[in-house]
């Protein structure tokens, strides 16, 4: 039976969020055939009294002849994400502004879809399935769904109607009704195929210093702060973009204080979940009560939300911004909160600080390299900031105590993000929090 196999299945899949504990119940809530031998699911799994819901795309294995053995969800039936002879249907169902019964396929108004391409699935699979068709565009369906509209479909189309740079042009998506509320199955952006992750271009340059026998950091082949600063730029041009096409607003004095019970609130569960975080408590307490304090105001606006070295790409003309999601397993409304655009400047200096200690976890020689990461990280973080102020972010003298918070805020959620998924990176987000770093 259909459901068995894909009970069977899905705990092996690496998006399923319920990994460890067992299925109390698995059925289809809808079944939708796209064309013949592709139907699209949206099964409801219930584990330890809670439900979630995902989607997959069923092929019917038929006169394939094995070819999809690497993606088989067991006797009769395939991932279908692997076929690029029915992936089609998607990007011809999004051209055609389809309704296939509750299934809404669209496209952005004004653009053209090349129907003729055929797709990929991108290797760097984690929480969702991306497809890259030809090199032209990236699909993103998203496996475990959330009922809303996606903040990352939201903030793209709006900021691309604005005529904003710095995107990946937005092209169309599928939605449906969930409890009631249009919420995003997928969508699809621009491929920005000869472009370079950020994280791996750091981690090229931080490997030159370590490798190079010159002084300092800026000496270096690899210098990557010429690069940090045009970033900087870009970041304060996406903040003015998004608060162009979004509302703004002003944190008052009592919202203040309750953001930083919040940040308190945070900080007791993640030492309930790494309690070795507790020696650092009073570090992360003193920065909170600062910012309780002195900050009577703060200006706020839609924001990236988990801003990082990963989550921007450097073309050969400039810096895109991907993934306005905010933090993954925040819940949507939180996610898509007013918040103040330090939040994304103190994500990105603490990706600076990753990206400096990360090769030391298990180098043999990290006690005398450290220096050169400590410096590489500076370096970056200042010529980031420099170039946020020159594109006309607002840094003000004030907001010193209010960024320095929210760093630790994040640290804390690092901490708690790298004990759940990569334990032996847990010291970098611990050092954050040692004076001197
Ligand atoms: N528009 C794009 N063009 C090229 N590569 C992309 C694009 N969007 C995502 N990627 C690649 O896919 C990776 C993961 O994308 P992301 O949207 O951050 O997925 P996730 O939400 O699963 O983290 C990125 O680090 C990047 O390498
Ligand atoms: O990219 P995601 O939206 O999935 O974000 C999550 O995973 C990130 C890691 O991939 C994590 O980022 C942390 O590690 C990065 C290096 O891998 C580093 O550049 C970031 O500064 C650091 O926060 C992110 O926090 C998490 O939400």
């Amino acid at each position: 039976m259909l459901t068995e196999l894909l009970s069977g299945w899905i705990t092996h899949q690496r998006w399923f969020a319920g990994k460890g504990r067992p299925i109390d119940e698995l059925h289809v809530e809808s079944d939708i055939e796209l064309r013949p031998g592709l139907r699209h699911l949206i099964i409801s799994v219930r584990q330890a009294g809670e439900r979630d819901r995902y989607q997959l795309l069923l092929g019917a294995e038929g006169e394939t002849d094995g070819r999809f053995s690497h993606a088989r969800i067991g006797e009769g039936y395939y991932d279908a994400l692997y076929d690029p002879d029915l992936t089609g249907t998607l990007l011809e169902a999004m051209a055609d502004d389809r309704d296939l019964g509750p299934l809404r396929f669209r496209h952005l108004e004004g653009v053209e879809i090349d129907t003729s391409l055929r797709s990929l699935v991108l290797g760097a699979e984690q929480s969702n399935t991306s497809l890259v068709y030809g090199e032209t565009y990236i699909c993103k369906l998203f496996r475990r769904l959330i009922p809303g509209v996606n903040p990352e479909l939201e903030i793209v189309t709006a900021l691309a109607r604005h005529g904003a740079g710095h995107i990946a042009q937005p092209y169309g998506w599928i939605e449906t009704d969930l409890d009631g509320e249009p919420t995003t199955l997928a969508m699809t952006q621009e491929f920005l195929a000869t472009a370079n992750d950020g994280w791996a271009l750091a981690l090229t340059s931080v490997r030159d210093l370590y490798a190079s026998l010159e002084p300092s950091a800026s000496d270096a082949g690899g210098d990557f702060s010429s690069e940090s600063y045009r970033l900087g730029v870009a970041t304060a041009e996406v903040h003015r973009e998004l608060a162009a096409a979004f509302p703004t607003g002003v944190m008052e004095s009592q919202d203040v204080k309750q953001m930083v019970e919040d940040q308190r609130r945070r900080l007791a569960q993640a030492i309930t979940e790494v309690p070795d975080l507790v020696e650092h408590a009073r570090v992360v307490e003193d920065a909170y009560q600062r910012v309780a304090d002195v900050v009577s105001e703060i200006p706020v606006q839609r924001v990236h939300g988990d801003y990082h070295l990963g989550q921007v790409m450097r073309t050969t003309t400039d810096w895109v911004v991907l993934d306005f999601e905010g933090e993954p397993g925040q819940p949507l409304a939180e996610r898509r909160a007013l918040s103040s655009p330090l939040r994304d400047v103190a994500g990105m200096l603490r990706s600076f600080d990753y990206a400096a200690r990360h090769l030391l976890a298990d180098n043999p020689d990290a006690g005398s390299l450290r220096p050169r990461a400590v410096e590489w990280a500076e370096l970056n973080r200042s010529s980031f900031l420099a170039g946020y102020s020159a594109g006309g972010g607002s840094l003000r003298a004030e907001d010193a105590v209010l960024l320095r918070a929210l760093e630790m805020s994040k640290a804390v959620y690092e901490v708690t993000y790298e004990a759940r998924n990569r334990p032996a990176w847990l010291p970098i987000p611990m050092a954050a929090f040692q004076a001197g770093r």
